[in-house]
């Protein structure tokens, strides 16, 4: 397992969408994910998408816990989510905290949708269809931008 470097908000790939995992089975791809978690979990932060990675690839994982910004976020086992793809969003949106590890230091509100509905292919290839809501809705809306080349600085008013 590796840590992997993170692309800062000016590389391309960031900016450009990213393509389906076509393999699961692929040990290629099971490797990035583990990469993906170690890397995750050495900068701290609460979610990532392949694209930080420089896999132009469309893979996310959400991995909430309590932290300054978000004291009652809950603690989750990180989901590792291949193919996501977000059926409904709440059209009530709520206002909190977003950073990225690809902007270092900057840190803004911005409202997301408060709950969606999310279908997913886990990492052993099983469909998945959950609902999710508050800051874990919050890291997923933000991890899929990330999908789409999007960041999270782009939507703030
Ligand atoms: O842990 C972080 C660091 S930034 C982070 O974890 C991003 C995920 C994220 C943080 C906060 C809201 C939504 C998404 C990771 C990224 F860039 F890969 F997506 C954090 C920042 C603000 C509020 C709460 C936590
Ligand atoms: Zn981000």
């Amino acid at each position: 397992t590796r840590i992997l470097p993170i692309a800062a908000a000016d590389e391309p790939i960031l900016h450009q969408p990213a393509r389906a995992v076509t393999d699961l089975s692929d040990p290629a791809i099971q490797r990035l994910l583990d990469d993906m978690l170690a890397t995750l979990q050495a900068a701290n932060g609460v979610g990532i998408a392949a694209p930080q990675v420089f896999a132009p690839l469309r893979i996310i994982i959400a991995a909430s816990r309590p932290n300054p910004r978000y004291p009652d976020a809950p603690l989750m086992e990180p989901v590792v989510m291949v193919n996501p793809q977000i059926l409904w969003q709440s059209a009530e949106t709520c206002t909190g905290w977003e950073g990225c590890l690809s902007v270092p230091g900057l840190r803004s509100p911005l409202a997301r949708s408060a709950r969606l509905r999310v279908r997913y292919l886990t990492r052993r290839g099983d469909s998945v269809e959950a609902d999710y809501e508050g800051f874990i809705a919050r890291i997923i809306q933000h991890e899929c931008d990330h999908l789409d080349g999007i960041l999270f600085v782009e939507r703030v008013e």
